[in-house]
């Protein structure tokens, strides 16, 4: 047995020594051959509802149940930290603790990543022009780590070895809570009524309130992989357990999948460090400012500004409009670009009665969205489409650059096949007053 089986097989000897219980016809399953690491496969034909296994809480492994929480000292401070950093300060701890009650589950879980996060330069370079490049937040994570972790670790040096909790374990650890973790709704009804027996102070509530769960990883249910369309399980957050049942008839040797999300193939390359490879739930951004500068060239700073400003109190205009694999126009989009063609008097009036123009796709906006489509299409990316096909197919392996040159070319079909179908699209004729008109009179009525 390789040591790979070998630490699967003690996994599942831990989980139900403690008082897991796994479907006799469900096995753990190698498909690094497929680039997805462990996996869950049916051995024997499921049927829909079937319960695949049931996870007792206490081997959840969150901010509440690590043994952190019972050293001196250390307590409360780590709970108090913001966002995922009392869990990423519990799995540094409990990850290089060799007695830890999670050891076997650490033994399967991985050690290097493929998200971006980790990429090389080169690497990095092929995802120029998609729309991960912002939001990869490796700068972010590491001001984190900054301030909230390095200060925790060096101050209890009984607890922790700064050379070896170091900023790599924390990128780690980050890493899996990211790609692994589950948020435990019932666990956080708990956490709340402990917290509000302690403190009772307003101000925290509304906080909480805030939370969406319990951040918690969950061995075994994290073992599961995604593949869009292919889902065919869920996790059932129950009082005592966590029940992973089978959603669809699974037939034997199919691999049984949970849903990470209907997530596009750019957030699931952000988040996990894979692809799909058809992906109904691709889309791209178009970001604010391409639609300004395209919509409005040369108009007076002021007067866009305070369009920009009317359009995002009205709801309108956001970080960015979205498009998806029906390949529509966004309504808020053709708006936007009527308020932002309007001339300083059509758009006092607008503003004056708070009223959106109708999103009428009339042939100046139409010209103006063609416009912001070429130059999403043809200006953040630095190879064509074709180029990026030809080069897809020469590659057989899972590497990065295959990785990048799917979400890429996900992300030009989509603007490829919108433009097409805004080109094909019939325009709005405005019986009187269309915006050349009414610009034409308001510039009369200046003179
Ligand atoms: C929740 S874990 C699933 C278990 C994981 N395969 C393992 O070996 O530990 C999520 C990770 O599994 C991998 N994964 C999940 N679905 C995949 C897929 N369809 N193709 C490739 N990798 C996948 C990715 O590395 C992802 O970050």
């Amino acid at each position: 047995m390789s040591n790979f089986e070998e630490q699967g097989k003690v996994f599942c000897q831990w989980l139900e020594s403690n008082g897991a219980t796994l479907n006799k016809d469900i096995a753990i399953k190698d498909y690094r051959s497929e680039g997805a690491g462990r996996g869950v496969v049916a051995t024997n034909d499921i049927k829909e509802g079937d319960l695949l296994f049931s996870l007792p809480r206490n081997i959840l492994l969150s901010q509440l149940t690590t043994s952190l929480k019972d050293l001196d000292g250390i307590g409360k401070e780590y709970l108090e930290l913001p966002g995922w950093s009392p869990l990423i300060l519990s799995l540094m701890y409990e990850s290089q603790k060799q007695d830890s009650f999670w050891k076997p589950y650490f033994d399967v879980l991985p050690r290097n990543f493929s998200t971006p996060m980790f990429w090389d330069q080169q690497d990095l370079k092929e995802l120029d022009g998609t729309d991960i490049v912002s939001k990869i937040g490796k700068e972010d994570a590491e001001a984190t780590y900054e301030r909230d972790i390095k200060p925790i670790v060096e101050k209890y040096s009984d607890i922790f070895d700064k050379n070896v909790h170091n900023l790599d374990l924390y990128h780690l650890c980050g890493s899996l809570i990211m790609s692994y973790s589950f948020n435990d709704e019932l666990q956080k009804a708990e956490k709340e009524q402990k917290e509000e027996e302690a403190e009772d102070s307003e101000e925290e509530e509304e906080e909480e309130e805030e939370e969406q769960g319990l951040i918690s990883m969950v061995p075994m249910a994290d073992l599961l992989n995604h593949k869009t369309g292919y889902n065919n399980a869920r996790l059932f957050h129950e009082q005592d357990s966590l029940q992973m049942k089978a959603i669809k008839n699974i037939a034997k040797g199919e691999q049984i999948y949970n849903t990470y999300g209907d997530l596009c193939n750019a957030d699931l390359l952000r988040k996990y460090g894979f692809v799909d490879d058809i992906n109904e739930f691709d889309i791209v951004e178009l970001d604010g400012p391409l639609v300004v500068e395209c919509s409005c060239p040369e108009a007076d700073e002021e007067l866009v500004e305070k369009k920009i400003d009317f359009l995002m109190e009205e709801g309108v205009l956001d970080e960015c409009f979205v498009i998806d694999t029906e390949y529509e126009i966004p309504q808020e989009l053709i708006i936007a670009v009527h308020v932002l063609l309007a001339t300083s008097d059509e758009f006092e009036k607008m503003e004056e009665k708070q009223k959106l123009p109708k999103p009428k796709l009339t042939q100046e906006v139409k010209n103006v969205i063609e416009n912001i489509l070429k130059k999403r299409l043809e200006q953040r990316y630095e190879t064509s489409l074709e180029e990026d096909e030809a080069e897809l197919a020469k590659l057989k392996d899972f590497s990065n650059k295959r990785n990048a040159l799917i979400v890429r070319i996900g992300e030009k079909k989509i603007l490829k096949k919108t433009l097409e179908k805004l080109q094909s699209t019939p325009i709005v004729v405005e019986k009187r007053s269309s915006t050349a008109i009414n610009r034409n009179a308001a510039k009369k009525q200046k003179k």
